[in-house]
């Protein structure tokens, strides 16, 4: 349990080496300029642990010493995230902070034991879930401790009546998905990042999942949270809704580690559905495309999962599919007028076929001109729809530089936020492939899910993504949100009081401060130092 593998994994999503198929190699090389050379990289050592004598006594009283690791691949499997230039550091390229040690605790009670120690003790205190942050959410300090939530990962109870589910913070998706399943309910909260991450995690940083569209983002299924403090234990929601002042499981939710240590979420839970379908269609152009969904999203009739990708997208998955399929169905497509393809995945997860049938004829009715690519297409999305880890994978031991940011704006604002993202990434990285997607969709507005790809830099790889990811927040600022739902970590913390204010960053200190005044959980993340 403390050593699960894939948690040792902190420079691949898997332990099965991916290699990226000849003619998506071959495309990519024609379309970027790719070729063999590039960094070499490097294996990782851990610095030794200066853990000191009195804290490992402490936290070997609290925990048993079993649970206190101190050795070199226990404290590097724990150490950063999995963002491209974590991957990277992770492969000798970059600056990586090792943690003195990693505790695990097995029950809330030992957490809010560990994270009191650590207060008197002054150290600092990094919550680790599945480790799968993209924002440097689990980068350690020096002089830290990672708490690594994964022995609390049982489901404590399910009111079937009012379909709620208590479930512990290290819980995995996979896993407290198969628990609730036993009782006949889901979640529904399918992040790409399902099969690592845990519900803790989810909540931190107000997750959202591919289905938010029918099952809400994470943050709409807490009921409830139970949060260890350096002040004490919290735990808020207690009703369904309430009028008792502002609503502090909003604090929490989002809070990212730095008020307090999330040990159990009650969420809300739903029959499990007996029907899914997914179909694929295509929309001519971007703007038409945008229109659809929002016509969708402002007539309250997306499906579970609405996906539209843009024009670059679809055609690089067209193209990765490869072979006379992607050939007919490029030539069906100008057939049928299609110039500019834009792939739409709708998909319906519903108690039976009247419900599917009203659903369904409701959003037909709104894609005017849409090309039915049918279900094969919709299914062989949602098997695959676990994969963009491991093509990344595939893509950076071919000597890609790949990654993607997230942001959110309302629908007026949608095309000139998507043109400066474009703009600045395209700018900033040489002959790169720059896609864009909408996975959430409101009534008010979306949300554009970039993915780079390029050449890597030889000289500086680091650099070279950090200064494309300056530029795409620099062109965000002031039209949409820093993130949607990768959070702040440190990557963010800079732009946050851009988006909040002076005044908002001070009021998120305030908070910190009384919730954790020696400044020991999660330094550096959520607010600037
Ligand atoms: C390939 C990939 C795909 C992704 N896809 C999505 C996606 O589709 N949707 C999405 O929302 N996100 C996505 N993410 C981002 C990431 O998975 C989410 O932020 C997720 O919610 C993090 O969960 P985790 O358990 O891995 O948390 P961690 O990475 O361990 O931690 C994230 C942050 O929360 C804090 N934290 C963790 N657990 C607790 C706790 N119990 N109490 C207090 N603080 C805690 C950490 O200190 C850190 O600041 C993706 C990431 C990757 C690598």
């Amino acid at each position: 349990m403390a050593n699960r593998t894939d948690q040792l994994l902190r420079s691949a999503w898997t332990d099965e080496p991916p290699q990226l198929p000849p003619q998506a190699l071959r495309w990519l090389r024609q379309e970027t300029g790719l070729t063999d050379a590039w960094t070499p990289t490097r294996g990782l050592t851990a610095p030794p642990s200066e853990l000191p004598d009195k804290a490992r006594e402490v936290l070997d009283g609290i925990v048993g010493a079993d649970h206190v690791l101190t050795d070199g691949p226990g404290r590097l499997g724990r150490t950063g995230g999995l963002s491209y230039l974590d991957l990277l550091a992770h492969k000798g390229i970059g600056e990586v902070s090792v943690p003195d040690a990693v505790v695990l605790p097995a029950n809330p009670a030992e957490v809010a034991d560990v994270v009191r120690a650590c207060a008197e003790l002054g150290l600092d205190v990094v919550p680790f879930g599945g480790g799968t942050s993209v924002v440097g959410g689990v980068k350690a300090a020096n002089r830290s401790i990672v708490l690594d939530l994964a022995r609390l990962d049982q489901l404590v109870l399910v009111d079937e009546v009012s379909r709620l589910a208590v479930l512990q913070a290290g819980m995995r998706a996979p896993d407290a998905e198969k628990a609730l399943a036993e009782y006949g309910f889901t979640l529904g909260h399918v992040p790409q990042s399902f099969e690592r991450a845990t519900i803790g995690g989810f909540a931190a940083t107000r997750s959202a999942g591919q289905a938010s569209s029918g099952y809400g983002r994470f943050e709409d299924m807490v009921e409830g949270v139970r949060v260890a403090t350096p002040r004490g234990e919290v735990r808020f929601g207690i009703a369904p809704a309430s009028a008792a002042g502002p609503d502090l499981r909003h604090l929490m939710i989002g809070s990212e580690g730095a008020f307090g240590v999330i040990t159990e979420v009650t969420v809300r839970i739903r029959p499990v559905p007996r029907i899914r379908r997914y179909e694929g269609f295509v929309l001519d152009g971007w703007d038409q495309a945008a229109e659809a969904v929002r016509a969708l999203a402002q007539d309250r009739v997306l499906a579970d999962v609405t996906r539209l990708s843009d024009v670059d997208e679809t055609r690089v998955s067209f193209a990765l599919t490869g072979g006379l399929k992607a050939q007919g169905l490029g030539a069906y497509l100008k057939l049928r007028g299609v110039r500019q393809p834009c792939l739409l995945i709708l998909g319906w997860e519903v108690r039976d076929k009247r419900e599917l049938a009203m659903r369904r004829a409701a959003a037909m009715s709104r894609l005017r001109g849409a090309v039915r690519l049918g279900r094969v297409l919709g299914e062989a999305w949602r098997h695959g729809r676990f994969n963009g880890p491991r093509q990344r994978d595939a893509l950076m031991n071919a000597g890609v530089c790949v990654e993607t940011l997230e942001t959110a704006t309302h629908w007026s604002q949608l095309h000139e936020l998507y043109d400066k993202v474009r703009r600045a990434l395209t700018g900033s990285l040489q002959r790169p492939i720059i896609m864009c997607h909408i996975s959430h969709a409101y009534e008010t507005g979306a949300s554009l899910y970039f993915t780079a790809i390029a050449p890597r830099s030889i000289d500086d790889p680091a650099g070279q993504w950090q200064r494309a990811k300056t530029a795409a927040c620099q062109a965000i600022a002031g039209i949409g949100t820093i993130s949607h739902h990768h959070a702040v970590g440190v990557d963010h913390a800079p732009y946050l009081p851009g988006e909040i204010g002076d005044l908002g960053v001070e009021v998120l200190a305030a908070v910190k401060n009384t919730l954790d005044p020696a400044g020991i959980l999660n330094p550096g993340k959520l607010i600037a130092p």
